[in-house]
């Protein structure tokens, strides 16, 4: 993702009428952002063909400046919208304790608003574009059941249909929180969705999801959940080509702040984190076609299967060794903790433990289980003789190589048919409505190539001549200082 120099969406006389339409509403929204004192200081709304809008320099910006601001009033949150009142009781007194809840109820907020109409809503010229974006773009809430199938086995496929993990941002288990929260707000409030019948509302959460998860940001220490108007216009480059940082300033608002010089007419580009492909894809329909960050995930199921593989005594053990990796904090009674593998192969810290854990004789098993991790004598005994380690090492790297082989056969495509549809589409147009389906496969071959390759070089790195026994061999105990490589950055604003 360079610079790319982008046009004003006002200057696109003549395209056709879904471009004609973008570009009215885009007008009546900087009009509203004016109404609503956002300042834009050298920015302004502009056009990509990779990206559909995006933001654009007016002039030369230089580090440092402050080039959007929005004051706190205008940002769309539960508390902030018009259903505060009907959402606190919905939760009731309790509270809002978990994240997801968070989120659902924003998707709740934005559904309201846009029930008001554009006239009656505070938000409304700002709401219409948003759902232009979000409806022209390729939310996978959107994707038909054969383009999803394309994305069967990967991260992007687990994380929107079956982990019900309770911090992932949205699209995930879309259709549980219909059924168990959304249906029943308005089953208790029908005065706000009067005239709707059910599937014109399902049609709405849907709409309103994708906005949600592809424009909405986590912010400050408490993580509030928020839609911020014309931060969500940037579009998205890696970290380290990010033109701005975010920033909230208790008496000034939101701010904007550029941290690199950007041109007059290029594009001016926020980052949404370090996301590989696969989360590119889930939360916001689109991937890089140089994505620095890459790598998969493994589950502990497929880790399982692997170590029996290498370790035959397991199946026996199994319920003792899981009970030891519960109360080390990585496995779960529905066994599905993931572990991260890393784009070069590299299994994470979390993995390579787990693994050792996996195939220890039932003796040494029961001395893992009696040592005290206190005791630096206990510990070096634990970690055994030459001999000892040199048969744990092995069979770390058997059960790794199972993984590897075993793991890449989750996907429902190969890896030679992936890179063949990724070849053959690289040239298609994100933004043409005549390309959408060869852009959704194109972009799940992109994913899966991505995972498929993290996967084979899994088999590499363990098996690599350089490898040594330590590197195999994760040290007991666990766990140990913070993993960076699972750590997920989320736009929160950075404090001056
Ligand atoms: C926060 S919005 C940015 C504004 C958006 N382009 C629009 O027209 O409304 C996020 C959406 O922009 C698009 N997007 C953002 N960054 C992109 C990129 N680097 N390449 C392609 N599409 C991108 C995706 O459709 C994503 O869901």
């Amino acid at each position: 993702m360079g610079k790319k120099s982008a046009t004003r969406a006002s200057d696109a006389a003549g395209e056709p009428s879904r471009e004609s339409t973008a570009s009215t509403s885009v007008e009546a929204f900087t009009s509203w952002c004016a109404s609503k004192s956002i300042e834009l200081n050298g920015v302004a709304v502009g056009k990509d063909r990779a990206s559909g809008r995006g933001c654009v320099a007016t002039r030369d910006l230089s580090v440092g400046e402050v080039v959007v601001r929005v004051p706190d009033e205008v940002v769309l949150t539960t508390e902030t919208s018009s259903v505060r009142t009907e959402l606190d009781a919905f939760v009731g007194d309790d509270g809002v304790e978990s994240p997801r809840l968070e989120k659902e109820l924003l998707v709740i907020a934005v559904m309201c608003e846009m029930l008001r109409g554009e006239k009656n809503s505070e938000w409304g010229a700002y709401l219409r574009v948003v759902r232009e974006g979000a409806e022209n773009g390729h939310s996978i809430l959107a994707w038909d059941d054969e383009q999803a199938e394309a994305l069967e086995g990967t991260d992007t496929w687990f994380d929107a249909y079956e982990n019900d993990d309770e911090g992932l941002d949205l699209p995930t288990m879309t259709d549980e929180h219909w059924e168990h929260v959304v249906r029943l707000f308005f089953e208790r409030n029908p005065e706000l969705a009067r005239g709707m019948d059910e599937d014109e509302l399902r049609e709405l959460h849907f709409a309103a999801t994708a906005m949600v998860a592809g424009y909405s940001f986590t912010l400050g220490d408490d993580e509030i959940q928020g839609m911020v108007p014309f931060w969500d216009m940037l579009n998205h480059a890696p970290p380290c080509a990010a033109s701005v940082r975010l920033n909230h300033d208790p008496k000034r608002g939101l701010q904007m702040i550029t941290v690199r010089e950007v041109k007059k007419g290029e594009e001016v580009f926020n980052t949404y984190g370090p996301l590989r492909n696969a989360e590119l894809l889930r939360r916001y329909g689109f991937v890089l076609a140089r994505n620095p960050h890459g790598g998969t995930t493994v589950g502990l199921d497929e880790v399982i299967e692997a170590a029996m593989m290498a370790n035959p005594d397991l199946y026996e053990e199994l319920p003792l060794r899981l009970a030891w990796l519960e109360s080390r904090g990585l496995a779960d009674e529905e066994l599905s903790t993931r572990f991260f593998v890393h784009q070069t192969g590299r299994p994470s810290h979390e993995l390579l433990i787990t693994m050792r854990a996996l195939i220890l004789k039932p003796e040494e098993m029961t001395a893992l289980i009696e040592t005290d991790f206190e005791d630096e004598e206990q510990l070096m005994i634990l970690e055994g003789n030459d001999e000892t380690r040199a048969e744990q090492s092995y069979m770390v790297g058997a059960a790794l190589q199972f993984l590897s082989v075993h793991a890449n056969e989750r996907y429902a495509i190969s890896m030679k048919a992936s890179r063949l549809a990724y070849k053959m589409y690289a040239d298609v147009s994100p933004t043409s409505e005549t390309h959408e389906s060869l852009y959704r496969e194109w972009a799940a071959a992109l994913v899966r190539m991505n995972e498929q390759q993290a996967l084979i070089k899994l088999g590499r790195w363990t098996y690599h001549p350089a490898r040594s026994e330590d590197a195999l061999l994760h040290a007991w105990p666990f766990p140990e200082d913070e993993d960076e490589d699972d750590e997920i950055m989320v736009c929160t604003p950075v404090e001056e």
